[in-house]
């Protein structure tokens, strides 16, 4: 598990990470998402050891990246792809990096086929395109089969083929039991991914919340419900009603043959009717746009904001 607590760094007058805390488990992805400039990079790095914190800790297990005894065994991070050493074939780049951790140079092909790198093995990692290079950057993340992981936009400037084979690498990843961290400027991108989401704007915390809560809050999200007694179900969601634990207002309004409900999560729903005996026939979480959720949430937050018309 990566622990955050109250992490803070400042370059100069500059507050790049402000008191941020969050923990990042095991089994699922994660996604980090926030504005250009909201201080993503910056968190990992110190995650990583390779910023030192102004105020707070980011530990590992409980220990410093810095302090562990197989960092790569245990962290396998991609920042930034284009790092290599561009004169190396791929798989003297891995082959390089497994001697100085102690990994078997066996691990070398096994990674290189992960990322479906076999057949360019031999060829410089310098004439490598953006994909390749984010492919071989995964492959080195991977060589310690480490149990964390952490990606920094990872799908920057891939083709769609690309984006969706490291979407997939992140679930399965994470359904292996690892704990996927990935940061992006995206929410489109994020919310096929991702079960949980930190959110950050300024450096500062925004939301840490499942992903399905985090479109349930969200003004422009619903849920549909039909059922066998819709008034009674009305009344049994309404009457939950006030603010939830979340702090927003749930609405409960009748559309035709179906109940829209507002500020409440399709768990919720279907578990405040369960508790009430009654039977439901749908229950859909409708997102309108999720990109909508996130711009509302960080609008304020945004560094670079063009101008509106
Ligand atoms: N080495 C540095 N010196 C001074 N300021 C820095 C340094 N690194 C980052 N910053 C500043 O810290 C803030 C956060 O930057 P960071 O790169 O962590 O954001 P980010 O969320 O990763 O953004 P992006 O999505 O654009 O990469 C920005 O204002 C940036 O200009």
């Amino acid at each position: 598990m990566i622990d955050v607590r109250s992490l803070t760094k400042r370059y100069g007058s500059t507050v790049a990470v402000d008191g941020l805390s969050f923990e990042v488990r095991r089994g699922q992805v994660t996604g980090f998402l926030g504005p250009n400039g909201a201080g993503k990079s910056t968190t990992m790095r110190m995650i990583l050891g390779l910023d030192r914190p102004s105020e707070g800790t980011a530990l590992i297990d409980g220990t410093p990246y810095g302090e562990l005894r197989n960092p790569l065994r245990k962290v396998g991070a991609l920042l930034d792809a284009k790092a290599v050493h561009g004169g190396r074939s791929a798989r003297d780049h891995l082959l390089c990096l497994a001697q100085s951790n102690g990994i078997p140079a066996s691990r070398v092909a096994e990674v290189l086929a992960l990322t479906g790198l076999t057949a360019v093995a031999r060829r410089r990692a310098g004439g490598f395109s953006l994909g390749m290079s984010q492919r071989l950057g995964i492959a080195a993340a991977l060589l310690g089969d480490p149990e964390i992981l952490l990606f920094d936009e990872p799908v920057n400037g891939l083709d769609p083929e690309g984006i969706l084979w490291i979407r997939t690498l992140m679930r399965d990843l994470a359904a292996e039991g690892r704990a996927v961290f990935v940061s992006s400027h995206l929410m489109s991108e994020m919310a096929q991914t991702a079960d949980h989401l930190v959110v950050i704007g300024r450096g500062r915390l925004i939301a840490d919340t499942g992903v399905d809560e985090f479109i349930g809050r969200s003004s422009q999200a619903y849920v549909r419900v039909r059922a066998p007694r819709l008034p009674e179900l009305a009344r049994v969601l309404g009457g939950n009603g006030g603010p939830n634990g979340a702090g927003t207002r749930v609405e409960v309004s009748l559309h035709g043959d179906h109940l829209r409900v507002t500020g409440m999560g399709a768990e919720a729903v279907g578990e405040a009717a369960a508790g009430a005996g009654l039977a439901l026939h749908e229950l859909t979480p409708v997102a309108p746009s999720l990109e909508a959720a996130y711009m509302e949430l960080t609008q304020d937050s945004a560094e670079y904001t063009g101008a509106r018309a």
